[in-house]
């Protein structure tokens, strides 16, 4: 079984990141520039954003971090996502999810200019990423598939099947394994919380990708011998024996699963450390002016 390491491929990509920045400064220019706005108190946020900041200062970005109480005013938030689309200083903007539920994450989403929308989640981006023009992927995905590139995981005429089917991940998912390059050319399924006899499909699939949010929802019968497993979840369990009172655990039973996968990420450090490095690179592109020219 292949234990598909995504904390050190991320290690990988930040190095290769903060070497292009290293070059842009010789050259005189000025360093990649990441703005994030969280809103509130929510702890994961805090910690995702924190890690987000650390790695800009890794690879040699500028950052600013943006904290807004959790009473903010839609309008305030507007505002502040305005005044950043203006500042042209800043390469990259993203909001932090999930937002309080006063705040249209609709309305906020639809603000970013599309340029500066490193996340990938304004419908610019999707839908120019569906369309499979320049476009910026939403981090989760893309570093899902910068993982099956770089563990050269087979895919073309393989059976990819998606669990759960949300704007961030599984629904972009599904398109990226669709589509006509490497890593893609899979036949899709892309099922959801509605779907019936779920176990019948995922044990069909070559490839399985989990994004459901539910805690060790994909069990060892529920996937076929040799499948490569992506496990997108990210739980945190209370566990007295952890000094930070909790353990992290995702949507897959990974010791059983692992037992029958050929290739399968683990959590923490497959996924997740992922996200933050193609945010990294989407700011790089947003700097670079190669997605949208400058
Ligand atoms: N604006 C955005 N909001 C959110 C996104 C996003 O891409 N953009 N995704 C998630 C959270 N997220 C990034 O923001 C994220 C999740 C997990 C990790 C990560 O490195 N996880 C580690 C464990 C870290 C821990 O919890 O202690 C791992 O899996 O090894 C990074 C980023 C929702 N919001």
């Amino acid at each position: 079984m292949l234990l598909i390491d995504g904390k050190k491929t991320s290690e990988e990509i930040k190095s290769e990141i903060g070497a292009s920045v290293a070059q842009i400064k010789e050259k005189g220019g000025k360093a990649p520039h990441l703005a994030a706005i969280l809103v509130g108190n929510d702890g994961a946020s805090q910690t995702y954003v924190g890690a987000k900041v650390k790695a800009c200062e890794q690879v040699g970005f500028e950052s600013t971090l943006v904290r807004l109480e959790e009473t903010v005013t839609e309008e305030e938030l507007l505002k502040v996502v305005e005044e950043i689309n203006q500042n042209d200083e800043i390469d990259g903007l993203i909001v932090q999810l999930p937002l309080p539920k006063h705040i249209s994450v609709e309305k906020v989403t639809n603000k970013i200019k599309p340029e500066k929308d490193v996340d990938g989640f304004t419908p610019a981006n999707v839908g120019r990423m569906t369309l499979g023009w320049p476009a910026y992927v939403a981090a989760t995905p893309y570093g899902i598939v910068e993982l099956l590139k770089r563990y050269n995981i087979e895919t073309s005429g393989k059976h990819c099947v998606v669990i759960g089917r949300s704007h961030i991940v599984g629904s972009p998912m599904s398109i990226l394994m669709a589509r006509n390059e490497y890593p893609g050319n899979c036949t899709v399924t892309l099922t959801h919380s509605r779907t019936q006899n779920l176990p019948e499909i995922t044990k069909t699939a070559d490839i399985l990708i989990v994004a459901i949010g539910k805690p060790e929802f994909v069990t060892a019968d529920m996937v076929k011998e040799g499948a490569t497993v992506i496990d997108v979840g990210i739980h945190r369990i209370a566990d007295a024996s952890k000094k930070s009172g909790f353990k992290l655990i995702g949507d897959v039973q990974f010791d059983e699963v692992a037992a029958k996968a050929s290739a399968i990420t683990p959590v923490p450090g497959g996924v997740g450390p992922m996200t933050i490095a193609s945010l990294l690179y989407n700011t790089l592109l947003a700097a670079e002016g190669k997605v949208y020219s400058k």
